[in-house]
């Protein structure tokens, strides 16, 4: 069997807080808010393999509400989503995310969030595809308000 999920996830910037992308923490002059850690590749991730499986997104898994978050490692929440999937009799197929931050430039850490994002899925290097793109300053993007990701995800189980 085989099932696709999307997700798509936007954080605002802020001062005072580390950058936490991609399950690593990228050296730059802010970081995002959030309730959690504000990984907002890791929250669209999650949100794709949360998709796939059709159960709903992170904001109802993990609400914003509950202490119990506040702050949270979203590796933790990404890797509590992923036993869901394996539970189920999946593997990761493949995922293709995209990163959308006029800053800073992703390119140098990539391959650290692949093989990051490859350990928490149990998956292959090459089935983890990351990029980045600037929105060529135009938008909440451009202006460096925020940083917003998407992902897609593709599940993989034996038979039919
Ligand atoms: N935050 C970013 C944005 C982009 N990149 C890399 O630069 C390339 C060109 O970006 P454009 O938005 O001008 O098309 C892009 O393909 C990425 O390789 C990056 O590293 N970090
Ligand atoms: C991760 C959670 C939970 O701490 O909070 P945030 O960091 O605010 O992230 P968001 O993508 O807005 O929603 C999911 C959440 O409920």
């Amino acid at each position: 069997m085989i099932r696709v999920g999307q997700g798509f996830d936007v954080h605002q910037f802020a001062d005072d807080r580390p950058l936490i992308l991609g399950g690593i923490e990228i050296p730059h002059s802010r970081g995002l808010s959030g309730h959690s850690d504000a990984d907002v590749l890791l929250h669209a991730i999650t949100d794709a393999v949360l998709g796939a499986l059709g159960k709903g997104d992170i904001g109802t898994h993990f609400p914003d509400t509950d202490p119990e978050y506040e702050g949270a490692d979203s590796a933790k929440l990404l890797r509590e989503v992923w036993l869901m999937a394996e539970r189920e009799g999946f593997s990761l197929g493949n995922l293709d995310a995209t990163v959308i931050a006029q800053k800073p430039k992703m390119v140098p850490y990539i391959q650290q969030i692949r093989e990051r994002v490859a350990g928490l899925l149990h998956g292959e290097l090459s089935n983890i595809n990351i990029k980045a793109t600037t929105t060529e300053h135009l938008g909440f993007a451009g202006r460096e308000e925020g940083i917003a990701a998407m992902a897609v995800v593709c599940l993989v189980s034996p038979g039919k």
